[in-house]
C-alpha cells in the first residue's frame, strides 16, 4: 500500500492510476526542500541520503522521473548524486535548462541577468540589506537569500520590493521562495515544464505526480490540476514545513519533508513491486 494514501478523491485516483499503469506515469519532484533538506548555505544543500538510491529504483519501474528546479540542472545532478541515474531528466533554472544521461542544454541568458549581476551590490547596499544577506549567482538567474540574516523573514519582506522594482527595470521577474527572492528571466515556470515534459514524451501519461515544498512549485501544482480537468489523473505532493504553509492546503498527500518523501517513495516502489 503507498503510505500515506492520498487525503482527496482525486489524489486517490491518481494514485491508483498510478498503480494500474505505471509504465506511463510520469512522477515529477522539486530538488531543495522535497528531495534535499534545507540547509543554511544554498551550496552545502545535498539530496536526502536515501533519494538517489530511490529514485534508480523506481526509474525502471514508471514511465518518467523527472526533476524539475531552480537550481541549474548541473548543480542540481551534482548536489543529488544524479549522475548515472538512467530514465531520469532534470529540468533546471524553472525548465530553461535540460538534463539527460550526461547532455545539458542551456540557452545564453537575456542581458537582464548581466545588469542585475552589477547592479546588485549597489541595490543592496542602498537598501540597507544586512550583511548576512546572500547573492547566490546561478549564471541564468540571481537568488538573494536572507536565511542566514538575524532576522530572515523581516529581511526578506525589506527586500522584496526593491527586488521587484530591480527585476521590472532589467526585464527579469521575481520568484519568492523560502527566504530567497530570485530573479529569473520570464517565460517559463515549473508548470510549463511539467508539460513540456509531457509533450515532448509524446503521448499522454497514465498519470502525472509532482512532489514540491515552495511557492515556485505551485505551478506544478496548477498543471496537474488542468491536466485533471483534461482528464488525466493526478497527484499534488506536499513536503511540508513550517515556513510554507499554502502547498499543504492543495495537497492530496502531504509528508515530512524529504524524509517524508522518500519514505513514500519507498512505499510506492514496494506497492508496483
Ligand atoms: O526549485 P528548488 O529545487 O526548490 O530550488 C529553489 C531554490 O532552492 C535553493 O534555496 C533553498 O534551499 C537552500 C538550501 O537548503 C536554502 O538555504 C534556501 O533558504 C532555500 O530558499 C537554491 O539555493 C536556489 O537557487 C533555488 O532556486
Amino acid at each position: 500500500m503507498i503510505s500515506p494514501p492520498a487525503t482527496t478523491a482525486a489524489g486517490a485516483s491518481g494514485l491508483d492510476a498510478i498503480r494500474d499503469n505505471p509504465a506511463e506515469a510520469v512522477l515529477g519532484f522539486d530538488f531543495d526542500g522535497t528531495l534535499a533538506p534545507i540547509v543554511a548555505d544554498p551550496a552545502a544543500a545535498r539530496a536526502h541520503p536515501r533519494a538517489a538510491p530511490t529514485l534508480a529504483r523506481l526509474a525502471p519501474l514508471v514511465g518518467s522521473l523527472v526533476i524539475i528546479t531552480g537550481r541549474p540542472a548541473a548543480t542540481a545532478v551534482e548536489y543529488g548524486g544524479f549522475d548515472g541515474l538512467d530514465g531520469l531528466v532534470v529540468l533546471g533554472q524553472y525548465g530553461r535548462e535540460r538534463w539527460e544521461s550526461g547532455v545539458l542544454t542551456a540557452p545564453e541568458p537575456p542581458p537582464g541577468v548581466a545588469e542585475v549581476r552589477a547592479k546588485l551590490p549597489e541595490v543592496l547596499k542602498a537598501s540597507g540589506a544586512p550583511p548576512e544577506t546572500y547573492v547566490e549567482d546561478k549564471g541564468q538567474a540571481l537568488a538573494v537569500h536572507t536565511r542566514r540574516c538575524a532576522e530572515p523573514e523581516k529581511a526578506f519582506q525589506r527586500l522584496r520590493g526593491i527586488m521587484a522594482a530591480l527585476a521590472e527595470r532589467t526585464g527579469l521577474v521575481v520568484e519568492p521562495g523560502r527566504y530567497v527572492l530570485e530573479l529569473r528571466p520570464p517565460g517559463m515556470d515549473k508548470g510549463q515544464a511539467l508539460r513540456s515534459h509531457l509533450a515532448e514524451r509524446g503521448r499522454a501519461p497514465s498519470a502525472v505526480l509532482f512532489a514540491g515544498d515552495d511557492l515556485g512549485d505551485l505551478a506544478a501544482y496548477d498543471a496537474i490540476e488542468a491536466l485533471r480537468a483534461e482528464g488525466v489523473p493526478g497527484v499534488k505532493v506536499c513536503s511540508a514545513s513550517t515556513e510554507v504553509t499554502v502547498l499543504a492546503e492543495r495537497a492530496d498527500v502531504t509528508v515530512d519533508g524529504p524524509e517524508g518523501v522518500v519514505a513514500f517513495l519507498e512505499s510506492m516502489i514496494n506497492d508496483l513491486s
